[in-house]
């Protein structure tokens, strides 16, 4: 199986959108619509009527693909909380396009601070999926900071959360598997597109679950 390099994986999507064939946009769409299959098809529960989901949206594309699992989950009929690391007027490109798609306003974010997401978590019942889209391959420096406001969280919050990465889980070099701080995101699922990175069989060999998702590139 070919394990791709960030680089090789940002040449194939720049060989796609120059070809003509795509936009990024739509890889976009397409990478949302993979995750949430996949979330689906790792946690038949979540597939039996809508459920809650809090979506945890970084400055990069990893984040606009958080944007197209929210709207995907809340058109199915889900309670979806979003939250974002930055301010949506930062965002830009393809993310700040999918953001538009999906917030009313910046008052449609959860605040992003630890009391905020756990006390979302807290009110209300049955399983939460919680989606790490903060950074995916475009991660070269300690995500500790990044991450500070979902760790402080995440001990206040309830057992059987379902946690699932978009791409990358946060706090990894793709292409080494290596840590890039002190913290990461832990994911009980992580979905990537195309083909695996390296980062992948360190995951797996730690017990965590990836699923490989086509995006027709
Ligand atoms: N159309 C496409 O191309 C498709 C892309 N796809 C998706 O895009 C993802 C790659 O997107 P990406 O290249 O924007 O990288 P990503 O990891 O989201 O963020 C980089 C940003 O974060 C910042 N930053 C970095 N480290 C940081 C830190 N520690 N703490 C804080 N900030 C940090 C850095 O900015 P800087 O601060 O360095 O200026 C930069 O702005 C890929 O994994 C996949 O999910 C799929 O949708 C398929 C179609
Ligand atoms: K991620």
């Amino acid at each position: 199986m070919d394990v791709l390099t960030a680089e090789e994986m940002r040449r194939a999507e720049r060989d796609a959108i120059g070809s003509g064939a795509v936009t990024g946009l739509q890889l976009m769409e397409r990478a949302g619509a993979e995750v949430v299959a996949a979330a689906l098809a790792e946690w038949p529960a979540l597939a039996a009527g809508p459920q809650r989901a809090l979506v945890l949206c970084g400055p990069g594309n990893n984040g606009g693909d958080g944007f197209v699992v929210a709207r995907l989950l809340r058109d199915r009929g889900w309670r979806v909380a979003i939250a974002c690391s930055t301010t949506p007027d930062r965002l830009k490109g393809d993310a700040a396009a999918m953001a538009e798609r999906v917030l009313s306003g910046a008052d449609d974010l959860l605040p992003w601070t630890a009391e905020a997401l756990s006390d979302w978590i807290a009110a209300g019942e049955g399983p939460v999926l919680v989606v790490d889209a903060l950074l995916g391959i475009g991660q070269t420096r300690s995500a500790d900071a990044l991450l500070a406001p979902w760790l402080e969280a995440a001990p206040d919050v309830p057992a059987g959360l379902r946690r699932l990465s978009v791409d990358i889980p946060t706090g990894y070099d793709s292409d080494t598997g290596a840590r890039l701080g002190e913290e990461v995101f832990a994911a009980d699922l992580t979905v990537t597109f195309h083909r695996e990175k390296p980062v992948h069989a360190t995951l797996r060999a730690a017990g965590g679950h990836v699923a490989v998702r086509d995006i027709g590139l």
